[in-house]
């Protein structure tokens, strides 16, 4: 509940439109009441032969209710549904705000599709929150209390059979369906989250199913999971619509009671006959709105579980990003140097300890490598110097300011970075290169292409998702050639060229050490060939450093460096 009262917050921001939508639409609700009575009195006085002028006044005021709820009820839709676009939009804003600090830790707990079906689906499922919960009560207990109030005036019995066909209609009704429909929703959702689970999964993994041959398995149990979806959502519409229907049958029963009851009332005397077809009349259209509170209970658990499975990610304990305040928003532009005191950090759910206990400095300008097993913790340091994950202790120091109080954007500012995997957009070469900087030139995109040996690349050459077309070489140098592109002084380069022959990797490490010759640079490396032109090697293993100095004085300690070099040197 607590959830969908901060979605009714952010319903609120649309005041405006929301009391011009229950004005319009208590208009519209009571004008079709007034119409209804109005023609059912005409029809009784006609009878009558009254004056002719009586008939004229009567016919003009039905022409004019029906004038006055036609514009009101226009009035009503356009600004509900302009309040519920605005709201829907609000809410996506809103939760994606909340949702990006959390990445990556997000994605450690919840699989993507799962994410997927809760930014389009229960956001979605959230537009009848205010088409169908929020703001139809109001109007319809307006024009109730209204239409009440005039009968009263006539007959009090008829007052309060109306009365307790509101009470039907709008609670007990409703109340029973709903006992059934909580129970379907959760399976509907719980079906969908899956289904959008399972199509995600199988889209990333559509190539390896393919070579491994369990397409056709994948395929059927996907089937299987959309029939169950389906047969959720059929379980749900005909409890909806059973619902209507009972309560639209239950409103022609009252307004019968109406007209027996009604008709007793003026055999004895207590209501003139006059009256009569007039009340029966306003019987039979009071209860319009009222129709769709049979569903009112049932939107109300949905939005109330939609609002919550939003809420239960941004504000899950184990996903939350434990950062103290920023006040650091923009760096200086200058190579910084970087300083790790005594971090540890362990992975979101991991048993083993990333890295235990490790110092290290990197002088500004400084060129270093980073060199070990494989899961020896080098990646998580690089992430950790980007502040994209958080130590749970120590201290990361960006000259001498404290990265806690660092904005992310201010270091990714700074950064020119080259991950294991790069994304590529779908779009041009000149649309993938200009994620760099939006003012960049094509004579320097050009530019940056030719650094990476990528001078036959167009920069009109289209790109398919995920870079497709690109082989793993190719996507690595255009990962460089948006670092040769980015502002910044700081590069973090892992396994930049891992898929690139030596030839082509030697001429482009010169380029790049040219380049970044004022700039500090962080390069993880399984290859030990060309470090001798770093300042400084460090040897990780099991997230500790077990040796570093420069190249030489590695090779002379003999040590674990010394053995990886001349096993190397073996295997070439
Ligand atoms: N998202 C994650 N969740 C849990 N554990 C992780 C995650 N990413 C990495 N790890 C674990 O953390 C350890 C260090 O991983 P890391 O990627 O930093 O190693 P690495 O030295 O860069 O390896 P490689 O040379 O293979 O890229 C590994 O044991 C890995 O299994």
């Amino acid at each position: 509940m607590s959830a969908l009262l901060k979605v009714i917050k952010l319903v609120l921001i649309e005041k405006k439109d929301i009391v011009i939508a229950v004005i319009c639409g208590f208009i519209a609700g009571i004008s079709s009441v007034g119409l209804f009575a109005a023609s059912g009195y005409l029809i009784s006085k006609s009878a009558l032969t009254p004056p002719f002028y009586t008939l004229i006044v009567l016919t003009s005021t039905v022409k004019l209710l029906g004038l006055v709820k036609a514009g009101a009820k226009y009035g009503e839709r356009l600004y509900s549904h302009r309040a519920t676009f605005t709201i829907l939009s609000n809410l996506r804003v809103a939760f994606f705000e909340k949702l990006t600090p959390l990445v990556p830790n997000v994605f450690q707990k919840y699989r993507s599709g799962d994410l997927l079906a809760r930014v389009v689906g229960d956001v979605e499922s959230l537009q009848n929150f205010f088409l169908r919960v929020f703001y139809p009560p109001m109007v319809l207990l307006l024009v109730f209390i209204s239409t009440i109030f005039f009968a009263s005036f006539y007959s009090m019995e008829i007052a309060v059979i109306l009365l307790i066909g509101f009470l039907l209609t709008t609670v007990l009704i409703p109340a029973l369906f709903t006992l059934r429909q909580v129970k379907i929703n959760g399976k509907v959702r719980n079906e969908r989250g899956e289904l959008s689970t399972y199509i995600t999964e199988m889209m990333f993994g559509f190539r390896d199913l393919k070579l491994f041959q369990q397409l056709q398995t994948k395929q059927n149990h996907l089937i299987s999971q959309s029939e169950a979806y389906i047969a959720q959502q059929k379980a749900k519409n005909i409890n909806k619509i059973s619902s209507q229907s009972f309560n639209g049958f239950i409103t022609f029963v009252v307004s019968w009671f109406v007209l027996a009851f009604g008709a007793y009332l003026v055999t004895n005397g207590t209501l003139e006959g006059i009256f009569l077809a007039m009340l029966v009349m306003v019987s039979l259209t009071v209860f319009e709105p009222a129709a769709p509170m049979a569903v009112f209970p049932i939107y109300m658990q949905e939005s109330s579980d939609a609002s919550k499975r939003l809420y239960d990610v941004v504000e899950d304990p184990d996903v939350q990003v434990n950062e103290t305040k920023a006040t650091i928003f923009k760096l200086p532009d200058n190579a910084p140097s970087l300083h790790f005191k005594e971090i540890q950090f362990t992975h979101q759910g991991d048993w083993r300890t990333t890295i235990p206990n490790l110092s290290l400095t990197i002088p500004s300008k400084s060129k270093v490598a980073i060199v070990g097993a494989s899961g020896s913790g080098k990646s998580t340091l690089l992430q950790i110097a980007l502040k994209l994950l958080q130590v749970q202790n120590g201290k990361v120091f960006w000259d001498k300011q404290d990265t806690a109080s660092i904005a992310g954007e201010a270091i990714w500012e700074q950064a020119k970075v080259v991950l294991q995997e790069n994304h590529f957009f779908y779009g041009t070469i000149r649309e993938n290169l200009k994620l760099a900087g939006a003012e960049l030139t094509d004579d320097q995109l050009k530019a940056a292409l030719t650094n990476v040996n990528l001078e036959q690349f167009s920069l009109d050459q289209q790109v398919l998702e995920n870079g497709e077309n690109l082989s793993g070489g190719e996507k690595q140098r255009l990962a460089i050639a948006r670092a040769f592109l980015k502002k910044g002084h700081l590069w973090l380069l892992d396994e930049p060229t891992s898929s690139l022959d030596a030839l082509t990797e030697q001429s482009i490490y010169q380029r790049l050490f040219e380049y970044a010759k004022e700039d500090t640079l962080i390069l993880i490396s399984h290859r030990l060939q060309g470090l001798d032109r770093m300042d400084l090697i460090i040897v990780m293993d099991q997230g500790n450093i077990i040796e570093y100095g420069s190249y030489q004085e590695l090779l002379n300690k003999e040590g674990y460096f010394f053995q990886m070099k001349t096993l190397e040197e073996s295997l070439l």
